[in-house]
């Protein structure tokens, strides 16, 4: 493992796509224009769409550049320069792309080669074998595969074999882009570098965790990958129980990532399975309607623009999802994890919530329970509300006062996008912040029978407009205990 990438050949199979415009080309070019991509790194793109070099740095140039800030056009253009595209389909019958790729290729055995599966699941398997099969996987190559790994736990496990038969589980890197964010590692930080947090991280003094992933984007143009996948595959297997388990875990006893995975799983393995009927007493499905979302009117779900109509799959497909989570354990019994995400919901805001219990004992009127928030986007942060005194004379009027840490105000270097980390850690080898065979499966083990009970149920999921809080259900999940969403710590 090296600190300082070398020369590498990127190959970002689903490089025309949204991840890849959104996000990895934008932090891409954020690396290289901090100096961290060797000047011989090549980033090349696969996908069907038939297009020349030429075309491709066209369409970055029209598509990522208004998101990323170009204060120096030379070094726009470097990056530019560093792309390329192949047209592949895979299993299709047409070798040039693959012909063309490994003339690419040959004479640069040398360099570092990573193959990023920006595509969907189901491509993983055909990829890794095509790729072999054309010659391009060296012993020193990696794969990295994007999440959700499979639609449930068959095919995830069919999946890692497919994959484990060409590359070994150490060139495997199954990415998780929350692991890749700030405050998700400073979570770690808060809990084991701080001494007077652990006592009280646990069922004697937490009421209940929520946690929250809430977007004020649609799908426009994602109904391929979107009518198949849904809320529950598309962010809760993955990044939401990714959250829980960095909340929930035993501390470790290294900092390594063998030992952080360990107790990763184990906090999986401890989740109460929820099956057949208690799947309507513990989850809520909803699907967005038009709606107005930031001010301006947006279609429903099932009218967004996209390349194809919608489907019977469109209609039953459930763009939030939210569930009341028990780890089985001595830590934490007794207390629920509230799981919620979200399309169209009223602001962006992914954060963790630790309530704590009242006092046991209060001798002022008007207290509530402490909260520690933590603030993953838009902005990260640390925030405990506390009870406070209002200044003045005469009766003791109690105010909650937040005590903030702003990551942006407190440290002045700029907090990279999650992904630049998790490219970095890629092209160094790094693989403590991905996940692990037994990790994802163990995630889809305590997903499928929700999965399961949702699609065998002819009941369509909940309407919520567009630029609200998801359905009413929702609510109903928490309330039935005397909870409520802390809808005031996301807006
Ligand atoms: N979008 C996001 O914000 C995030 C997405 N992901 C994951 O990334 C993956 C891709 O998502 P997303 O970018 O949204 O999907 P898109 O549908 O936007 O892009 C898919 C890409 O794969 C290519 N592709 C699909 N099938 C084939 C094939 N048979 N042969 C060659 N190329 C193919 C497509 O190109 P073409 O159709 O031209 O061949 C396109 O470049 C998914 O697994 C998703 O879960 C993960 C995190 C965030
Ligand atoms: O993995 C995914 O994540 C994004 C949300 O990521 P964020 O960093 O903006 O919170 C989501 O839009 C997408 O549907 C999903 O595949």
């Amino acid at each position: 493992m090296s600190e300082t990438p070398q020369s590498a050949d990127l190959i970002v199979f689903g490089g025309t796509g949204d991840l890849s415009m959104r996000k990895l080309l934008p932090a891409l070019y954020h690396c290289d224009r901090d100096g961290r991509l060797a000047p011989e790194t090549r980033i090349i793109a696969m996908s069907r769409g038939g297009l020349d070099d030429a075309d491709f740095r066209g369409k970055v140039d029209a598509e990522v550049r208004s998101s990323v800030p170009v204060d120096d056009l030379a070094l726009w253009q470097r990056f530019l320069n560093r792309l390329h595209h192949v047209t592949v389909d895979i299993g299709g019958e047409d070798p040039t792309g693959w012909a063309r790729l490994t003339a690419m290729l040959a004479g640069h055995e040398q360099r570092d080669r990573v193959f990023y599966l920006a595509s969907p699941p189901m491509t993983f398997g055909p990829f890794c074998r095509e790729a072999n099969r054309a010659g391009l996987v060296t012993p020193a190559s990696r794969v990295v595969l994007e999440k959700p790994l499979g639609r449930d736990l068959a095919s995830a496990q069919r999946i890692n074999d497919e994959v484990g038969a060409i590359f070994h589980e150490r060139q495997i890197f199954r990415i998780d882009h929350y692991l890749g964010k700030e405050t998700v590692q400073n979570l770690l930080v808060l809990r084991f570098a701080n001494a007077f947090l652990e006592p009280i991280w646990n069922s004697l003094w937490i009421d209940h965790v929520q946690i929250t992933a809430a977007e004020t984007v649609g799908t426009p143009g994602r109904r391929g990958y979107y009518d198949h996948a849904g809320a529950l595959r598309d962010m809760v297997q993955n990044h939401l129980l990714q959250l829980l388990c960095l909340v929930a875990m035993e501390p470790p006893s290294r900092n390594d990532r063998e030992s952080i995975r360990d107790e990763k799983v184990k906090v999986l393995e401890s989740l109460r399975p929820i099956v057949g009927g208690e799947v309507d007493r513990f989850t809520v499905r909803g699907q967005y309607t038009a709606g107005v979302c930031g001010g301006v009117e947006v279609p429903g779900y099932l009218d967004e623009p996209d390349s194809t109509a919608p489907t019977e799959a469109s209609h039953r497909v459930e763009t939030f999802a939210a569930i009341r989570a028990e780890v089985k354990n001595w830590r934490w019994a007794g207390v629920p994890f509230y799981l919620r995400t979200g399309k169209r919901m009223p602001y962006r805001s992914s954060e963790i919530v630790v309530q704590f219990k009242d006092v046991p004992h209060s001798i002022f009127a008007g207290s509530a329970p402490n909260r520690l928030v933590l603030r993953l986007q838009p902005s990260e942060g640390i925030r405990l509300h506390l009870m406070a005194k209002e200044p003045g004379a005469g009766e003791v009027a109690l105010k909650p006062v937040p005590l903030s840490l702003s990551f942006a105000e407190t440290f002045t270097s700029r907090v990279p996008d999650a992904y630049e980390r998790l490219l970095m850690d890629v092209l160094t080898g790094n693989p403590t912040l991905f996940m692990r065979r037994d990790e994802v499966e163990a995630a889809w083990r305590w997903i499928d029978p929700i999965l399961a009970e949702w699609e065998s149920q002819s009941m369509l999921p909940e309407p919520y407009p567009a630029g609200t809080a998801g359905p009413a259900g929702a609510h109903e999940l928490v309330g039935r205990s005397g909870r409520a969403w802390h809808e005031e710590d996301l807006a």
